[in-house]
């Protein structure tokens, strides 16, 4: 055993503040207000418990010179007391004996912003992701478990398989369970032991060997589970809504003062979490959508008066019909969710497909399956319904906007159209991830095992910036990412595809801008 004591890991001695502007309690290098005793980032570590709910823990923010703040991640020795340190087993591996520098810095952190001015504040930080030189769980000790929840995603099992084999060749753990079939698992389901060799061929498979779920989040089974397995390191893959369950788990978790790491691996296959580049499998869907885009360019321009409409992934943020668009440039209209439009009169869909069809014979129209919703629910049809996880259930914009346009079409009859409507959406969810998301998805399990050895807790890996970073649960629960259409990118995709914007009189550019964006309006018009 090592005698570094459990206030280690902290960076800066820190001060208890209350900041009324941003109502979050931050951690200040200077006594500006008078220090109060507590465990998370001032090195007194005792057990909060704080009573019969859970509580949500506050943000820990440490603040530092020209405007520098770091959204630390908890840490195991905020709530326990006296937990003993061990030196990190990697020093003496051999594949890791060549690396320089292979320890990160417990000071380095990762920029949230880096487009900055000369007068620019350093501004917020994120802990840098990576091995630390101490570690506070020793290798026999862990009993790690992984669950993968929501819909399925392109990498999901190679996240699973580096998880395992991280753990077992960085740092002698045998101890890994597998819960099948999402949050409902971990008190309604079986256990898989999971070994090297178990998970050793199943990257090349699509889904989750483990199964995956939505709803029967029930926190006080799930952490009762994990405490009667003796359970101490949580693996937990999921997206937006699991990411949620990740946090009151560790709340829970936190308030029974167990010593026992959260750590989430955030996965959407529509790219909609905060603060991470990329999610992983994006950029496999973004590449296997381009198969049904060229499917619907041929068959469009086979026939005379062709339109190829693809209905592609995408409740909320429309990431993935953007970028298939993009990368594809035989598309002549994309539709997304955050982008209103409307079909009839001047400026409408109905008369730019007639134009695109008089001028080239042939368009392909991509849409997000959240594109137009406020149209389709104008429908009497309209559907009210949920999932087992609260999320609202989509009308199929692709059928509806198909009817749409033939029943318009049909009624001109100076125009007969063709149209073929394609909607590849599960089979872009259920390939296996391509090669660089397979690099990706092992870096983010490797991120997530340093952090869970290295004492941390309730955080997302990701990277931020290109570097792989800690991020508290809060600031990737706080909402969903979108596409910002006052962004570049969103005007790269206009440009390509020459549509109109949509924009309708009564509804003026920069109205758009606030209504979808709110607050973060001025900063996402950052150049990207
Ligand atoms: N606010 C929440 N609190 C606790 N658990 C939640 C919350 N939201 C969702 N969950 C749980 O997280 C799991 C997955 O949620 P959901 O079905 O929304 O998928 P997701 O993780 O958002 O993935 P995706 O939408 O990308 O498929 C479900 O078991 C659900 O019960
Ligand atoms: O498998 P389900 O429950 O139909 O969910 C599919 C949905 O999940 C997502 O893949 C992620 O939210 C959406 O793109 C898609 O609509
Ligand atoms: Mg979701």
């Amino acid at each position: 055993m090592d005698s570094t004591s459990s206030s280690a890991s902290l960076i800066i001695p820190s001060f208890r503040c209350f900041d009324a502007t941003n109502h979050r309690r931050y951690y200040s290098t200077l006594p500006s207000c008078s220090p109060t005793p507590q465990g998370a980032g001032g090195g007194s570590a005792s057990i909060h418990v704080m009573g019969n709910s859970t509580t949500i823990a506050d943000p820990k923010i440490i603040t530092g010179d020209c405007g520098y703040l770091l959204d630390d991640v908890p840490h195991l020795s905020d709530y326990i007391q006296d937990l003993p340190t061990y030196s990190n087993p990697l020093q003496d591996n051999p594949a890791y004996s060549v690396v320089k520098q292979y320890f990160v810095d417990v000071d380095d952190t990762v920029a949230e912003k880096i487009v900055v001015s000369k007068e620019s504040p350093r501004g917020n930080h994120f802990r840098r992701a990576g091995p630390r030189q101490k570690v506070y769980f020793e290798s026999d000790e862990v009993h790690a478990c992984i669950v993968t929840c929501g819909g399925l995603c392109p990498g999901l099992n190679t996240v699973i398989r580096e998880i395992v084999c991280g753990l077992y060749h960085m740092y002698g753990v045998t101890g890994v369970l597998g819960i099948e079939g999402g949050y409902k698992g971990f008190y309604a389901r079986n256990t898989i032991p999971l070994t090297p060799k178990v998970v050793n061929d199943i990257h090349k498979r699509g889904g989750t060997i483990l199964g995956t779920s939505r709803g029967g989040h029930d926190t006080s089974k799930i952490v009762d589970s994990i405490q009667d397995r003796g359970i101490n390191q949580v693996y937990i893959i999921g997206g937006d809504g699991t990411q949620k369950g990740a946090s009151v788990i560790f709340e829970e978790i936190r308030r029974r003062g167990l010593k026992v790491a959260v750590v989430g691996i955030p996965k959407t296959i529509d790219n909609d979490i905060l603060v991470i580049d990329k999610s992983f499998g994006f950029d496999t869907a973004v590449e296997e959508a381009q198969r049904a885009i060229s499917a619907a360019h041929v068959e469009s321009e086979s026939i005379e008066n062709g339109i190829g409409l693809v209905k592609l992934m995408g409740r909320h943020s429309g990431f993935i019909a953007m970028y298939a668009t993009l990368a594809s440039r035989d598309v002549d209209c994309c539709l997304i969710p955050e982008s209103p439009f409307y079909l009839e009169g001047p400026g409408g869909l109905f008369e730019y497909i007639e134009k695109r069809l008089n001028e080239n014979g042939h368009m392909v129209i991509v849409v997000a399956e959240g594109a137009g919703q406020e149209l389709l629910s104008g429908n009497t049809c309209t559907m009210d319904n949920i999932d087992a996880s609260g999320n609202k259930q989509l009308q199929d914009v692709g059928f509806w906007i198909s009817q749409k346009i033939k029943d318009h079409f049909s009624k001109k009859q100076k125009l007969t159209i063709n149209l073929k409507y394609i909607d590849p959406t599960y089979m872009i969810c259920a390939v296996p991830s391509n090669a660089s998301d397979n690099v990706y998805c092992t870096l983010l399990a490797h991120s997530a095992i340093h952090g869970a050895m290295a004492g941390y807790t309730g955080f997302t890996v990701g990277p931020v910036n290109g570097k792989h970073s800690c991020i508290p649960f809060q600031r990737i629960t706080e909402r969903q990412n979108k596409v910002v259409i006052t962004d570049r990118m969103w005007a790269r995709c206009l440009s390509s595809t020459n549509q109109p914007s949509f924009f309708s009189p009564k509804q003026p550019f920069e109205k758009i801008g606030d209504e979808k964006h709110g607050d973060n309006h001025v900063e996402d018009l950052a150049i990207k």
